[in-house]
């Protein structure tokens, strides 16, 4: 019944919309918001032909996300209390804050999960919130962390406020797992605090604690913004002079990720640091794209049961990504494949008539030895640079946080770029702009993907998702990846070509030829490291060692032409239990490059500025013999040239039957029953259903 009498106001607003974009159709200059304007319904035409109750299920979660434009995902929800930022300052919400917001940043409407979140956060409630990336969380969580500042210090309300802040008296703590992120959350909130005399400062490790700490004794700090390990530290170290005894709110972005295993006894430690809640009565808000079961009871226990609310705008049967971001899955055929496939996208989308923005792209791997070295070759390849109209950089836990900061900054300023990445960048970074989200081998697990994938398609932007495997792979990404609209493509010759045939056309041999030069220049350690990284990543029922030594040993004899494979300490083999596993080499290399490890300390990890002066020990006789064909012999005759029928849509995996419907008796029940309605028993929708289903790849 619902369901058809959505797609009845779907058609009305559709001829509604005809009408209205009939003139912007006309122009081709507009194009791009006439495509937005084709998917979503306008908004006062609906409101004409809608009843009220339709229209707000009409604009709820991925409805809404398709109101495509600027100023958010911006679909007003009827039922929601507000829907513009204008209207906080009938709900007593500070002037300052509300011009700061409409006039400072520029928003009007409001997303789903700030119209659902605000108004119940401003009431005081603990909160546990879920939407999906890029859809304005940030400012869901920190506009009541300001009111509540404010409430309970009204002078602040001033600018030019007379009270000195104190680094000892902090009233509000937002938490973030990365340095980045959380700097980037600090610019957000000082953009909020523009008007008022609220004094934001950022703590983050990799950076001089001391004169992050002088900053504070200067200026004070009403809301600190910070990573557990740096937050940890301030706070236990009585010459810090940091504390929070009056602590009004406490926040945890990307909750997930801080409750997991890595995180918690930081954040133990950090709550035995902060005054008790018979105390001081404290608002603890956890905010999140993903909501794993397994965090449920860390996360439970973390709110006042009794004052505590559920927002959560992904629905059962929703899928945890946008669907403006298609995906596609591109098998390779080897892992020699990989980065000539890269070379293909990036060519392809810049040479794209028909593309509305610069190809702007993260490349995500899951180990950083692989973002070195993939980093290094593009560089080599010298097709991309300032003068060519893309840059690259990289960023992860190796460099310097100067360095990151400088690569996330440039990355973010950049019009054309490509960011190769490690996961620091995978969680709430908000780069303008990114138009492909590149991810090169498994993923770590489904979340990973997700938040990985919602680097592109933020704030009602479209974007893609591309996800290379190796045909090998694709096993166990199936069953990491369930319920993801990931399909298969095959439209990328590079992926296809088998090295030592005849390349398929010019593009496809000059993407070739430009990467096995590229690895000619690069010192060997640069590839053991990847070898060894690969060989530490999390295997599983569908993709074992055995098929990762053979695809590194393929990539390294066929594609880079070595004459031998990496060789394994027989101590790291024993530990790990590859010692008797197929292909693997036991002993040690000789230490081949002296200049480039003495320059860069022998663990490769370029946490300086190795001197790239392109000089380093690149002792030119590996590999490079000339061109890609090489080594017939060790063209695959085996049975993993079988490129051809990866695209099985929906006939394997068949054990998961579509189990969507588990939490249909959820979904239309009234909120606000108990702390297990509110909480434990909705959690995980978005998820919980489509971690059953089938995966479409
Ligand atoms: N109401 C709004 N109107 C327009 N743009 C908005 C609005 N709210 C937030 N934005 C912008 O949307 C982008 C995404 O916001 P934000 O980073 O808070 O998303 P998020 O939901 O926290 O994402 P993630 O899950 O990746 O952390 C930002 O550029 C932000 O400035």
């Amino acid at each position: 019944m619902f369901k058809a009498s959505l797609q009845r106001h779907v058609r009305l607003g559709h001829v509604a919309r005809q009408f209205s974009t009939a003139a912007l159709l006309r122009n081709a200059r507009t194009e791009r918001v006439a495509a937005t304007l084709r998917q979503t319904p306008s908004q006062p035409a609906l409101r004409r032909l809608a009843p009220t109750s339709a229209l707000s299920r009409l604009y709820s979660s991925e409805s809404a996300a398709a109101q495509a434009n600027r100023q958010g995902e911006f679909a007003p929800v009827s039922s929601a209390p507000v829907t513009r930022f204008s209207e906080l300052s009938q709900l007593g919400v500070n002037q300052g804050l509300v011009d700061a917001l409409t006039r400072g940043m520029g928003y009007d409407n409001m997303t789903e999960v700030q119209s659902m979140a605000i108004n119940p956060a401003l009431k005081g409630n603990d909160m546990v919130a879920q939407a999906k990336t890029g859809t304005g969380k940030t400012l869901a969580f920190l506009i009541p962390v300001f009111q509540r500042v404010l409430m309970d210090q009204p002078h602040l309300a001033n600018r030019n406020a007379m009270r000195r802040s104190s680094s000892q008296d902090i009233r509000a703590i937002i938490l973030s797992p990365t340095r980045e992120l959380a700097e980037q959350i600090g610019v957000e909130a000082r953009k909020l605090a523009r008007n008022t005399g609220i004094i934001v400062q950022t703590a983050v490790g990799g950076t001089r604690k001391r004169e992050s700490l002088f900053k504070m004794w200067r200026e004070g700090c009403d809301v600190l913004v910070a990573t557990p390990g740096r937050l940890n530290d301030l706070l236990t170290d009585p010459e810090a002079k940091v504390s929070a005894p009056n602590l009004q709110a406490f926040v945890l972005d990307e909750a997930d990720r801080m409750l997991d295993v890595g995180f918690a006894d930081e954040i133990r430690a950090i709550q035995d640091s902060l005054p008790g809640r018979d105390k001081v009565e404290r608002q603890t808000m956890l905010f999140s794209a993903t909501i794993p079961k397994d965090v449920v009871g860390l996360a439970k226990s973390m709110v006042r049961p009794d004052k505590f609310e559920f927002v959560q705008t992904i629905k059962a049967d929703d899928v945890a990504t946008h669907e403006r971001v298609p995906q596609h899955l591109v098998a390779v055929n080897g892992y020699e494949n990989i980065l000539p496939t890269i070379l293909q996208i990036a060519d392809k989308a810049k040479t794209a008539q028909d593309s509305e923005l610069p190809f702007k792209a993260v490349v995500f791997f899951s180990n950083t030895a692989s973002v070195q070295f993939a980093h290094e070759i593009f560089r080599d390849t010298r097709a991309f640079g300032r003068r060519q109209g893309t840059e690259i950089y990289e960023i992860h836990s190796k460099l310097s946080q100067g360095q990151r900061t400088r690569s996330a900054d440039n990355f973010r300023a950049a019009e054309s770029a490509i960011l190769f990445s490690s996961d620091v960048t995978a969680r709430g970074m908000d780069f303008p702009n990114v138009t492909d989200v590149i991810q090169v081998g498994l993923p770590p697990d489904r979340d990973q993907y997700i938040h990985r994938v919602g680097r592109t398609g933020r704030a009602g932007n479209s974007g893609k998702g591309w996800l290379i495997l190796a045909q090998e792979e694709i096993p166990e990404a199936r069953n990491r990846l369930p319920g993801l609209p990931i399909k298969p493509n095959d439209t990328l010759e590079a992926a296809k070509h088998v090295v030592g045939d005849t390349p398929v056309s010019e593009d496809v041999s000059r993407y070739f030829e430009k990467i096995s030069n590229a690895y000619a220049n690069l010192p060997k350690s640069m590839f053991r490291s990847v070898y060894m990284a690969y060989l530490g990543q999390k295997f599983g029922r569908g993709f074992q060692t055995e098929d990762v030594i053979s695809l590194l040993n393929n990539w390294c004899l066929r594609g880079m032409g070595w004459d031998q494979v990496p060789a394994v300490s027989p101590a790291v083999a024993q530990k790990r239990g590859f010692s008797r596993v197929r292909g693997i080499r036991l002993g040690h290399d000789e230490d081949d490059e002296p200049d480039f490890r003495s320059r860069r300390g022998d663990n490769f990890g370029r946490n300086d500025n190795y001197g790239r002066n392109n000089s380093f020990g690149r002792n030119s006789n590996f590999g490079r013999n000339n061109s890609f064909g090489r080594n017939d012999n060790f063209r695959r005759n085996d049975n993993f040239g079988r490129n051809d029928n990866f695209g099985r849509n929906n006939s394997f995996g068949g054990g998961g039957r579509f189990r969507q419907n588990n939490n249909s008796r959820n979904r239309d029940r009234p909120r606000q029953v108990t702390f297990e309605d509110k909480f434990a028993s909705r959690v995980g929708e978005g998820q919980r259903s489509s971690n059953n289903s089938r995966p479409s790849f």
